[in-house]
């Protein structure tokens, strides 16, 4: 296998005058989780329907496990798995029922499908709920039941489109728990989500704005490469202060955290907690400045201009 699962050049798909997802070059690795993460309507969804080959680029050239999409849309169909945003399942089938029709759907029958339905009842803790209609499960049982179908057939790599945008933390953190099995197991996975706790997860990550790629690589070297240091302001009268710091042309953002402000500022200016008390010497005299590492948030806030 390509060492790349997935290779896009120039990908493009307009949808009239919107450009939905705007020459993206990607170069996701094979067995690893890659993470599309941007705002509503940024192009995650678009990006993730043409590498899936259901919907046509307007421009551009993809490659998925080696295979020009969409022309081999069709061989790539069998060793691909793919769980819409959407609950695509059907509701008053059982949980049973709902993986044996996908499993003939993907081809499978007779004694291999029984043990095939066994394995994932197991594996993703769905054996008590077998009898009980899709319909009627939570949101987290749902999500477990929508992953289990989408891996019947043993893809090689899983598309997951906003996973967990109705489950609760807890059952995030298990979702995620079986992607990593997933993954050390050999199925690669791009994951689209607006979630920055989800997106630290990924192995590697693109940040998408206006269908434009703004960032992309490891979530650490994105903080490393942070073009900005952080500085965490404590005091009183924040919003006061928020506007004064916004103000300044090299503070980049300001964005009120309970007590505390968090102030990205220009990364060419080397004392940057100095720098603040000498363009704010009366407001900050009394005020606590922190010298923090970025987290995630700040190089999505930083890249995109902040609207998450
Ligand atoms: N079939 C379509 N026809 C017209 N416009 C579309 C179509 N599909 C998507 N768009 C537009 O393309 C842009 C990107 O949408 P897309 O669904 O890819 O974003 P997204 O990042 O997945 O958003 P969300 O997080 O809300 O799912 C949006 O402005 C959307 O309205």
């Amino acid at each position: 296998m390509s060492a790349l699962a997935i290779e896009t050049h120039q990908l493009t798909r307009r949808f009239g005058e919107l450009v939905a997802v705007n020459r993206l070059d990607l170069a996701i690795p094979t067995g690893t989780i890659y993470g599309f993460l941007g705002p509503n309507g940024s192009g995650k969804s678009t990006c993730l329907r043409m590498l899936t080959g259901l919907l046509l680029p307007s421009d551009g050239r993809v490659t998925v496990l080696g295979l020009p999409v969409p022309k081999q849309a069709e061989a790539l169909r069998r060793r691909v798995g793919y769980m819409t945003q959407r609950f695509s399942l059907y509701e008053d089938l059982s949980v049973r029922e709902n993986l044996a029709f996908v499993a003939r759907v993907q081809g499978l029958g007779g004694r291999q499908a029984r043990q095939r339905i066994h394995e994932l009842l197991t594996a993703h803790d769905l054996t008590a709920l077998s009898g009980q209609l899709a319909g009627s499960l939570s949101g987290g049982q749902r999500q477990r039941l929508a992953l289990a179908a989408a891996v019947v057939h043993r893809p090689d790599l899983l598309f997951l489109d906003e996973p967990t945008s109705a489950v609760d933390p807890e059952n995030r953190r298990d979702f995620w728990e079986k992607l990593f099995d997933l993954c050390d197991s050999g199925t690669s996975i791009v994951v689209s989500t607006h979630y920055m706790d989800e997106a630290e997860r990924c192995h590697g990550l693109a940040i998408l704005e206006n269908g434009i790629k703004r960032a992309d690589g490891s979530p650490e070297q994105l903080m490393n490469n942070l073009g900005a240091t952080v500085v965490e302001v404590l005091t009183s009268d924040l919003r006061e202060l928020k506007r004064a710091l916004l103000a300044l042309p090299g503070v980049q953002s300001a964005a009120q955290l309970g007590l505390r402000l968090r102030v990205l500022v220009d990364g060419r200016i080397e004392q940057p907690v100095n720098w603040l008390r000498e363009q704010l010497p009366a407001r900050l005299s009394e005020a606590e400045l922190i010298l923090v590492r970025p987290s995630l948030e700040d190089v999505f806030v930083s890249c995109t201009g902040g609207h998450s």
